[in-house]
């Protein structure tokens, strides 16, 4: 919906002077402006504690915009009218009568306009500030209209499965669950979105994707960064919470979920709700055998030291958070009953690398069994980030006067087709602004994914069940996670695409 047809918007942001507003929100509107997705007549009412004059606001959006972006196409017109949309307004959380100005000033907006805007909240604040806005909200009359107000909800969304479930019922207080955008801005990565396109737009895949032809499922997100500046949240969290419960989850979800009858919001979201229903639970006896869990040492990354997870800045130098986790899944439903999905992340990796990757069975038939010794089964791996790519490895003759066979690759690569394709913040942004929430989670999703990994928080815990190993920073991670796929005949398979880029670029 390009902006003639949307309705004039309010747009509030809960932590305007913060980390990822910075780096994420500011960048993912300003392109939606310069491509026309914003609407006519919108105004970001910028909130933060601290004191700026509007000037000074802007010209740090502006700072940052060049520092952290890939703006596509920045025009200095184009910024001198999208900074008019920005109005830097001091606020503090913790005082009602901040809620009393605003709700002032977002009813001077509709005066002016001669009607009623919408209104997108924006929460990126920390999670203790979710209850006291909401309610806050609510009891200053500044989100009462259930058809036209929304509120975007930043992760983490709880810590546990309890929590989640008292936050979405606080929530529900205030908002239709219609009106409530749980952000998960993996959902928002176009190969991400790509995997219900390719799953049900094709004929040739979906019916060989169970576990008749599937072998195993392997699901990788490695990060080379450590915790930045975010020791402190990380700390209290650990990957497991930061990133298996909602990143992985929902990647595994488009990987995994029934064709849903439409593309539509309700349908798809019961779709994955019913693969996180599916998940088998590990019980409590069993989370050494599924699962590793391990934590950075110091090492080295491209050339340059790095220090180890507990003396990082913010981390208590006894933790026992962890850094990294692997895991093994079985689904148990018709489809992938008895195919497990492997799933591993970690901070501090030797390559940043997010990445699907489906191995097919071997060859069932022996035709070739006296030319070569080892078939390669087929493989499909989907690159997030940083390749965008989807690759299908096969067997082929190799060129020449007699039969041999060696694997080849075809790929599809995003780059080459569409080199400015869509952050995620902004395809979510987006999305929001035209109230769809297809990609963003409902309650009873978030509540799921929270209950899969309920155990393991326990015994993690609860301590000397499951053993913390480690990994030097630039490894790919610790041996036991390797073990955990061997005992299988697996092992981790990396970005396939890998040897084809090297040789392009060469
Ligand atoms: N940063 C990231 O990469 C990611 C962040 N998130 C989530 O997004 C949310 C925001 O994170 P992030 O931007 O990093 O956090 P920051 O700590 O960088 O920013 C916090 C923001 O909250 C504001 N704030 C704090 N107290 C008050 C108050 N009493 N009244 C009004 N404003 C207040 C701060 O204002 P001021 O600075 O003016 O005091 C600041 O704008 C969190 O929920 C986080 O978990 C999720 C994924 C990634
Ligand atoms: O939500 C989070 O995601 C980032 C990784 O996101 P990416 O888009 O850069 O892959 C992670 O670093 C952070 O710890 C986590 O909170």
């Amino acid at each position: 919906m390009k902006n003639n047809d949307k309705k004039p918007t309010s747009i509030v942001i809960f932590g305007a002077t913060g980390d990822l507003a910075k780096r994420k929100l500011f960048p993912a509107f300003f392109n939606l402006f310069l491509d026309g997705w914003m609407p006519e007549d919108f105004e970001l009412l910028s909130l933060g504690r601290t004191e700026h004059t509007q000037e000074e606001f802007r010209n740090y959006i502006l700072e940052n915009i060049n520092d952290f972006s890939r703006i596509k196409n920045f025009s200095e017109e184009k910024w001198n009218q999208f900074k008019e949309k920005i109005k830097f307004v001091r606020f503090d959380i913790t005082q009602e009568e901040s809620f009393i100005q605003l709700k002032n000033q977002l009813d001077g907006i509709d005066a002016k306009l001669g009607a009623r805007a919408n209104r997108l909240f924006y929460l990126s604040v920390a999670p203790s500030f979710i209850e006291k806005v909401s309610k806050s909200l609510k009891e200053n009359g500044l989100a009462n209209n259930m058809n036209q107000d929304r509120m975007i909800i930043e992760k983490p969304f709880g810590y546990d499965k309890d929590s989640a479930v008292a936050l979405n019922a606080m929530l529900a207080q205030t908002f239709k669950e219609e009106q409530i955008y749980r952000i998960d801005h993996y959902l928002g990565k176009e190969n991400v979105q790509n995997i219900l396109a390719f799953r049900f737009g094709n004929t040739i895949f979906e019916p060989l994707w169970n576990n008749k032809y599937i072998d195993s499922v392997q699901i990788t997100v490695a990060e080379t960064v450590g915790v930045e500046d975010r020791g402190g949240y990380y700390d209290g969290s650990g990957a497991l919470r930061d990133m298996i419960q909602n990143h992985l989850m929902q990647i595994l979800c488009m990987v995994a979920m029934e064709p849903p009858t439409a593309f539509e919001s309700t349908e798809i979201r019961n779709r994955k709700v019913d693969v996180l229903k599916s998940v088998r639970r590990i019980n409590l006896e069993d989370i050494n055998h599924y699962t590793v869990r391990a934590q950075y040492t110091e090492g080295e990354i491209d050339g340059k030291k790095k220090l180890g997870y507990l003396a990082e800045p913010g981390v208590n130098p006894n933790s026992n958070t962890e850094t990294y986790v692997a895991m093994k899944f079985y689904v148990d439903n018709e489809r992938w009953k008895g195919v497990p999905f492997y799933m591993r992340t970690g901070k501090r990796m030797s390559k940043k690398e997010s990445s699907i990757v489906i191995s097919f069975k071997e060859v069932p038939c022996t035709t070739f069994q006296d030319r070569i010794k080892k078939m390669q089964p087929n493989k499909l791996t989907i690159n997030i980030q940083p390749e965008m790519d989807i690759n299908l490895s096969f067997m082929t003759k190799k060129p020449g006067l007699d039969m041999k066979l060696k694997p080849a690759e075809m790929v599809f690569d995003y780059f080459e087709c569409a080199p400015d394709t869509p952050e995620a913040y902004e395809t979510l942004l987006l999305d929001a602004l035209d109230g769809d929430s297809t990609l963003f989670m409902r309650s009873d999703q978030v509540e799921e994914a929270w209950d899969v990994i309920a155990n393991i928080q326990t015994a993690w815990e609860n301590g000397n069940v499951s053993k913390m190993v480690t990994y030097p920073a630039g490894s790919s991670g610790p041996e036991a996670a390797d073990e955990l796929l061997k005992r299988q005949g697996h092992t981790w398979l990396s970005n396939s695409n890998e040897t084809l880029k090297t040789k392009k670029d060469a």
